[in-house]
């Protein structure tokens, strides 16, 4: 994905966790008062062992029965915490999903495309559930590991303030070498990510690529580079073990209970031994106070999750910065009044600093004509055509649909103006009569049908399993890229749009597939206005009008016969096709 400025102040954690702001404070509250609870069961505890000593053949039921209460109070709200941070999750969770999908829908259809479906997917999908991950698991563990060691410190100095010191001392050190074990840490987990980010990355690549890699190079090149990947992982991973290795290793035996418990076994019996203290006081504090350094540790690794967490809000929030497509008011919204597309003084470029793609560009394509896009590669026709459904804005001058600029235009009006066919089609998972029925819900299953014939589709769509009802898209029936582009010809004659911009739909067809191709496409352009991209000039050369463009810039403009003789650029292109054309009859013959 483009690592954009405006992304630059993601937000934090916390700040993005604002919507279930209240429910988590809650949860963290239950956390916060489980410790306390727990805490209170030990000094019940101890009270039962100061009863005890004090009345040894009595049983001391009431601090007994106390802990018990407290102990089943702790698990309750620990519990009921847990309850309410995993709804927290699921609900911060529907939420970002609802936002992303609302501000991908308002977004210019050429980011979308830019930033591609497998990087988009992986924000909506695994970073979000990264974040649930977060406040379901992180956010009860926070309250505890803070609330702990506080309550359990105020608890020691009441029983008595030197032990309390002694506890708090070792504290002091297991916190000491702990920052020791997180110095440089920050930088190491960045590098850590990111090493793990291009090992994803290269598993992605070796997977998706592993089709034309296989038929190229045997795959060796792209395993390669996951093996790289892989290496470099494990490079970042042992020097960071090494270089924070030692010190973590000693904060968590720091922070065990065996240290705490040394010290103040060691100085309750020398403070016993001098009479300065009551063995009972010596035993609540040793019961209270073992595990204050212990309910640190979860700070550590919660400190790892905060960092991965991080990275993953910061991609929501690259995708949640990018600047949605301005759109006008409904109520100064305008309606196209026909079916003409106009280009006036149109200068595009693709990023800001960017070169211009299309320079000075200005033509009109009036209703019922058709127009063709012609050009050497590179020279900006598909870029003309993406931009009529306003996949980018201009970058100058302006484009008119019905006489009304595309920007003054509700995006709905002009998706009801214009249909697109383009050469990556794309069928969703649903059945082969939904894909067609897509834009025109309400459609009858006849209209369905003759637009299936018209689109030359009908005859392979009834060889089917399952006929219209059999499921396509990613898991659905094999079909070939011409009956894909057959079957979006389909929803195309079935949306039945006035104005249609078709980019390069015959380019990779087959010649059966090409003469049903053709005849589909004649029956969707029948009375509309056209604009199409085009390589095969063969197509084209009853075209009202032929743009040729080079280099961003509109070349020449007529009719087939004027320009082949106007010997310009046109003819060049002709020209080589003619021959290219002869070479391949040439070669059939041969
Ligand atoms: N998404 C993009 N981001 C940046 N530059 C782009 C993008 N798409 C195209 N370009 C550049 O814009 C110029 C025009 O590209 P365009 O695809 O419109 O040409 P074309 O005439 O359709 O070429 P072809 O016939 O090879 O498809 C090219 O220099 C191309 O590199």
């Amino acid at each position: 994905m483009r690592s954009s400025d405006r992304a630059g102040g993601a937000p934090s954690v916390w700040s993005i966790m604002r919507p279930v702001q209240g429910q988590i404070r809650f949860a963290m509250v239950l956390a916060g008062l489980a410790a306390a609870s727990s805490l209170g069961a030990l000094c019940a505890l101890a009270w039962a062992v100061h009863a005890l000593l004090a009345a040894p053949g009595q049983w001391p039921w009431p601090p007994l029965l106390l802990a018990a209460a407290l102990t089943v109070l702790a698990y309750v709200l620990r519990l009921t915490g847990f309850n309410q941070s995993h709804y927290a999750a699921f609900r911060l969770e529907t939420r970002l999903r609802t936002d992303l999908a609302g501000h991908l829908a308002r977004l210019p259809l050429g980011y979308v495309q830019q930033t591609g479906s497998g990087a988009l997917t992986k924000v909506m999908m695994d970073d979000v559930k990264a974040l649930h991950v977060f406040v379901a698991d992180s956010t009860p563990l926070y309250a505890r590991a803070y609330v702990s060691p506080v309550l359990t410190f105020v608890l020691l100095w009441l029983l008595d303030w030197r032990l309390a010191l002694a506890a708090t001392a070792v504290l002091a050190v297991g916190m000491a070498v702990v920052s020791l074990a997180m110095r440089g840490g920050g930088e190491m987990m960045q590098r850590y990510h990111a090493a793990g980010e291009n090992v994803s990355k290269a598993v992605v690549e070796y997977v998706q690529a592993m089709p034309v890699v296989r038929t190229f190079d045997t795959g060796t090149s792209t395993f390669q580079r996951y093996q790289r990947a892989l290496n470099e992982f494990v490079a970042v991973v042992l020097l960071w073990y090494r270089m924070a290795g030692f010190s973590s290793r000693m904060s968590v035996a720091i922070l065990n209970p065996l240290p705490t418990l040394a010290a103040l076994v060691w100085l309750g019996g020398w403070l016993i031994s001098r009479d300065a203290l009551a063995a009972s006081t010596w035993l609540a504090v040793l019961l209270v106070g073992t595990g204050m350094a212990e309910s640190l540790l979860p700070l550590m690794s919660l400190r790892h999750l905060v960092a991965k967490t991080q990275m993953s809000i910061h991609r929501i929030h690259e995708v949640m910065a990018e600047p949605v497509l301005p759109v006008p008011d409904a109520a100064q919204a305008r309606e196209p009044r026909d079916a003409s597309v106009c280009f006036e003084h149109v200068d595009f470029r693709y990023t800001a600093d960017g070169p211009l793609v299309l320079r000075d560009v200005s033509f009109e394509a009036r209703p019922g004509s058709v127009t063709a896009l012609v050009g050497p590669s590179g020279a900006g026709k598909t870029t003309v055509a993406r931009l009529i459904p306003r996949f980018w804005d201009v970058s100058a001058g302006c484009i008119r649909v019905g006489g009304v600029d595309v920007r003054e235009m509700l995006p709905e009006t002009l998706m009801r103006q214009v249909a697109f066919v383009f050469q990556d089609t794309f069928l969703f998972a649903d059945t082969i009569a939904g894909n067609i029925h897509l834009g025109r819900p309400e459609a009858t299953m006849e209209a369905v049908i003759a637009a299936a014939r018209a689109a030359q589709a009908h005859d392979f769509i009834m060889a089917l399993p399952q006929g219209y009802d059999t499921p396509a898209g990613e898991r659905g029936v094999f079909l070939s890229g011409g009956q894909r582009q057959r079957i979006t010809i389909a929803r195309a004659i079935l949306q039945n749009r006035p104005i249609l911009v078709l980019d390069e739909a015959t380019a990779f067809a087959d010649p059966e597939n090409e003469v049903a191709l053709v005849a589909a496409l004649s029956n969707l352009m029948r009375g509309k206005t056209v604009l199409m991209v085009a390589h095969r000039l063969s197509t084209i050369r009853d075209a009202d009008q032929i743009l040729v463009f080079d280099q961003g810039r509109l070349a020449e403009r007529g009719r087939h016969d004027a320009l082949v003789a106007q010997g310009g650029v046109y003819a060049r292109l002709w020209r080589n096709f003619e021959q290219a054309q002869n070479w391949a009859l040439a070669g059939e013959h041969a």
